[in-house]
């Protein structure tokens, strides 16, 4: 799993560090709260290298989905040294957006985003964890519709028996941990 072998005890700890939240926001949603995992030093930077590892050299930004995407992806972008395209819920951009609809395992909502970069960009995708995969699904498509290139999916957690990947469709869709 880990893609730098001295961080594999640092990432098995970190994975300790999600906990599991029953009926949270709602009955029969099982929430897992990486807040823990944020709040320790190494564990957070383990997890940050190991989400872009694998896209090294292969994109040009970094789009972070809101809200507890942008903790990822803003760290991810310093690290690689690229900027940061924040994929908004609606509603809250200044200026003309593209914008998407999706529902999500515990409710609807819509995604906007500016057109910051030059058309073609390659973006990394990051989000912290993977349900239905509506989210992604919907990133996705901002991206294309503003002309961007999805570069890469990386996701801090992935439940998987909820269809996620097969709703993201993307090839290169890469997760740290999954259930
Ligand atoms: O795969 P899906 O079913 O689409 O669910 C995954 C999304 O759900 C959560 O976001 P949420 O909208 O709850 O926002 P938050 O980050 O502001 O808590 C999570 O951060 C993902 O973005
Ligand atoms: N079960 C879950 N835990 C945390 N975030 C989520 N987003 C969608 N489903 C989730």
């Amino acid at each position: 799993m880990p893609y730098y072998p001295e961080s594999s005890a640092e990432l098995e700890r970190a994975e300790s560090l999600i906990l599991e939240i029953p009926d949270y926001p709602s009955a029969g949603i099982l929430f897992r709260d990486i807040t823990p995992l944020l709040a320790d030093g190494p564990a957070f930077r383990a997890t940050v290298d190991a989400l872009i590892a694998p896209f090294r050299g292969t994109f040009d930004a970094i789009a972070g989905l809101e809200a507890r995407g942008f903790l990822l992806a803003s760290a991810a972008a310093y690290a690689s040294g690229t900027g940061l395209m924040p994929i908004r819920k609606s509603g809250k951009l200044p200026r003309p957006a593209a914008g998407v609809g999706y529902s999500l395992e515990y409710g609807i909502a819509e995604v906007e985003a500016h057109a910051d970069f030059p058309r073609g960009s390659r973006v990394l995708v990051i989000d912290d964890v993977l349900a239905t995969g509506g989210t992604l699904a919907a990133a996705h498509e901002v991206l294309r519709m503003l002309d961007y290139e999805v570069a890469g999916t990386a996701v801090l957690f992935e439940i998987d028996d909820l269809g996620g990947r097969d709703a993201v469709g993307d090839p290169r869709l890469h997760t740290v941990f999954r259930s």
